[in-house]
């Protein structure tokens, strides 16, 4: 792989300020999506380095947490600027190991420093309260003050952003770090450690540990060291890893799966809704935690959403990330690919129709048409799970009471969108949907000025915004007796 900064691909682990192979020189294989291409080797850490990691970290805390919130935002500051200079070769790892169009993968550099920039900011921000006393002889003070040593461990979707998301409001905070990202997607999180080292952070204030996820995860869970634990994933791992912090009662923060319902209403602006669904399914191939994956159609314009969608599908060049113009990458792997298999398979045999796409492109490897299926019911697994990939179902309904039921009939809870030109309407539905972000006339949300995250099994806590920087603090309250 050609990066104009060839430092930033690093095959082994920052922990404690030193890069270090697995204690048994074990690794993991990295391979590019588009073609099953090796592409570098990480260390397969484990329990031992782990535990090594945890103890620098905590080593860093006292002074890292003493240093003024001022001198904590200039080293993000810095942070962020370094990501921002390095941020082509940031893409080219990230679309390398995850496959994302380049376009998207640059996107995704500059999305993720917004969050160091924020924090910087927020870093000052940490304000604290005094309150009126009923006693006459106490006063009353609440502070801010660091959580402590902190666990993140992240996924491959946005190998960068997901980091980043958790660890500057955690450094901005005063907290130290060990982040475990994902073994499909090690090399963008190793690049940030060595800008990070190069901004200056203080040794053991970052650290990164690859491997086996299952011994580092254990570890990160139940050291009573660790106080927090932010996990970014499925559903079903943070509901495993909430269960393994339970013992050692840790601070969770959790941005679990999804289930988005897209709605059209009769008197939405049909392409506006077209443009906004193209948005909101097909981004990094269908495969974010916010992607809609029920499109839920009113029957007035049912025919026409439907034709205009699978017509824009078409013209989507699927490539691997480095083609010019390519709009849809690979699948991140053939699990994923085989799980949009599954979905259309599942949907066709009980009814649906396909209007455009339906199968594996013919490209091979990992890659899958846009597809867009029609007649869909609530029996088919599309209605209840996360597809993860390039498949658009439309389901038909009468009236807002039907879309609205529709749409919350699901354990998630993380994004919803709808498309209406009815102030009323898009009151009463903003209001009604069950989901921590809504969409109004728009297929995309995402920033880091506002909070982000789910309800209901897509998880706890918020990230970005005012919000997340709170994850990452205690609220201690001062009784002072003046006597
Ligand atoms: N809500 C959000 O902000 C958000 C963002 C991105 C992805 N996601 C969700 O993540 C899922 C896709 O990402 P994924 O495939 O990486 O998810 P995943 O849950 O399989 O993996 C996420 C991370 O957890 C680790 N992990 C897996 N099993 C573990 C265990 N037993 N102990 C410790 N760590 C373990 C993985 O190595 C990875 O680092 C989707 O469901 C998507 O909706 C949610
Ligand atoms: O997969 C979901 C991530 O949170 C991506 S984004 O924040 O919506 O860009």
């Amino acid at each position: 792989m050609n990066l104009q900064n060839m430092n930033l691909l690093r095959t082994t682990n920052l922990i404690g300020g030193q890069w270090i192979p697995a204690d048994d020189g074990q690794t993991l294989t990295v391979v590019d999506p588009a073609d099953g291409r090796e592409i570098g080797r990480v260390p397969r850490c484990g329990a031992a380095e782990t535990q090594r990691a945890i103890a620098a970290a905590d080593a860093a805390l006292p002074a890292w947490r003493a240093l003024t919130a001022r001198r904590r935002a200039q080293l993000l500051q810095a942070w962020n600027k370094l990501i921002l200079d390095h941020a082509d070769d940031l893409a080219t790892l990230i679309t390398a190991e995850g496959g994302k169009p380049l376009a998207e993968a640059k996107g995704e550099a500059i999305y993720g420093a917004s969050f160091v920039e924020w924090f910087a900011e927020e870093a000052k921000r940490t304000y604290g309260e005094s309150i009126p006393s009923p006693a006459s002889n106490t006063r009353l003070l609440v502070v801010k003050q660091p959580v402590g040593v902190c666990a993140a461990i992240t996924p491959w979707n946005f190998p960068l952003a997901m980091i980043t998301r958790k660890v500057a409001p955690a450094l901005a905070a005063g907290c130290t770090v060990v982040v475990k990202p994902a073994e499909s997607t090690p090399l963008t999180a190793l690049a940030l450690a060595v800008l990070a080292e190069q901004a200056g952070f203080p040794a053991g204030v970052f650290n990164v540990v690859t491997g086996n996820p299952v011994a580092i995860g254990n570890e990160l869970c139940a050291s009573p060291i660790v106080r927090k634990l932010s996990f970014t994933g499925s559903t079903a791992v943070g509901r495993l890893l909430m269960a393994q912090c339970a013992p050692t009662i840790k601070k969770l923060s959790l941005e679990l799966g999804g289930n988005a319902p897209f709605i059209v209403f009769d008197d939405a602006d049909v392409d506006a809704a077209v443009d906004g669904a193209i948005a909101a399914k097909y981004r990094n191939t269908g495969q974010t935690c916010v992607c809609a994956n029920r499109f839920l159609v009113q029957s007035g314009i049912y025919e026409e959403f439907a034709r205009k969608l699978a017509e824009r599908s078409r013209t989507l060049k699927v490539g691997a990330g480095t083609e010019s113009g390519v709009a849809q990458g690979p699948l991140i792997n053939a699990a994923g690919l085989a799980k949009v298999e599954a979905h259309v398979a599942d949907a066709l045999a009980k009814g649906a129709r396909v209007l455009c796409g339906g199968a594996r492109h013919e490209r091979g490897g990992n890659f899958f048409q846009p597809t867009v299926l029609a007649d869909v019911s609530r029996d088919m697994l599309v209605a209840r799970e996360e597809t993860f990939g390039p498949l658009a179902p439309l389901f038909r309904f009468e009236t807002e009471e039907e879309a609205v039921a529709m749409a919350n009939d699901t354990e998630f809870g993380l994004a919803a969108y709808f498309f209406t030109r009815d102030i009323g309407r898009s009151w009463r539905v903003g209001e009604a949907l069950e989901y921590g972000m809504v969409g109004v006339n728009t297929g995309m949300i995402s920033n880091e000025v506002a909070p982000f995250g789910g309800i209901k099994q897509s998880g706890v806590g918020r990230e970005g915004s005012k919000y997340g920087i709170e994850e990452y603090l205690e609220v201690k309250y001062l009784c002072f007796d003046v006597r």
